[in-house]
């Protein structure tokens, strides 16, 4: 069974099944996936992924939604593509957690400090069976306010895109044993407030596009939960 998470209903708005709630939260039960809404930012991320997975079996989750493109990225709004591995920017010092001396996570003798790797087999297939290219994602609980704040973090941490959830979720499936991926859409460039420049519909339907042809109830071989 895929666990499906994405931060607003909005952007899952294409998935059918049996409503629930979950924390309060809406959640769909549809053909071989359970959906939920985890809400903004990384703390809801994780702690929906963890809560659902302490009561149910998780085989695979995927966590998607949109994502502002950082300058340079050669990124544009309505791309859709897949991240490999999370920045958790926002934890410890300017330069990351090394210099506290503490790793953010161990699992099997591996300590894991600012940066998460989504699952590498998982994330291949998908980019094969949907061709799509895999980014670098940066999380932060703020988002940058401008192209300047965007463009140091973007170069600081080699990104490509910034969202307020990846590297939470990514973490979070390391800890858990859950083989997870991540698709994001891009909406706005990233740093810039003016919602002018803003395409939400767009990415909100090219996700779709993206997802609803292996989440109609048919996982391609190899993908099925
Ligand atoms: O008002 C603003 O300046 C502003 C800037 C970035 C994002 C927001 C949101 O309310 C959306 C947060 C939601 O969408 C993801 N997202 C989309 N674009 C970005 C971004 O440029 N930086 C960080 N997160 C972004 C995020 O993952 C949340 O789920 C408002």
């Amino acid at each position: 069974m895929w666990l499906l998470l994405s931060p607003t209903a909005l952007e899952a708005s294409f998935l059918r099944g049996e409503p629930f709630s979950f924390l309060g939260r809406k959640g769909l039960r549809g053909e071989g996936f359970v959906w939920l809404e985890t809400g903004i930012g990384k703390v809801n991320v994780a702690l929906t992924l963890a809560a659902w997975a302490s009561r149910n079996p998780v085989e695979k989750a995927l966590l998607f939604g949109i994502a502002g493109a950082y300058p340079g990225s050669g990124l544009l709004p309505g791309d859709v593509v897949l991240v490999g591995e999370e920045v958790e920017a926002d934890l410890g010092t300017q330069e990351g957690l090394k210099p506290l001396g503490f790793p953010a996570l161990e699992v099997e003798g591996k300590a894991y400090y600012n940066c998460f790797p989504l699952d590498s087999g998982l994330t291949r297939a998908l980019a094969q069976v949907l061709d799509l290219q895999v980014v670098a994602g940066l999380t932060r609980d703020r988002v940058s306010e401008t192209p300047g704040e965007a463009e140091a973090l973007a170069s600081r941490w080699g990104a490509q895109l910034e969202s307020m959830e990846g590297a939470a979720f990514a973490r979070a499936c390391l800890a858990l044993g859950i083989p997870g991926v991540e698709v994001r859409a891009i909406s706005n460039p990233a740093g810039v407030r003016d919602k002018g420049a803003w395409r939400i519909p767009l990415a909100v339907r090219t996700l779709e596009g993206t997802l609803a042809p292996i989440l109609g109830g048919a996982f391609p071989e190899g993908l099925q939960g």
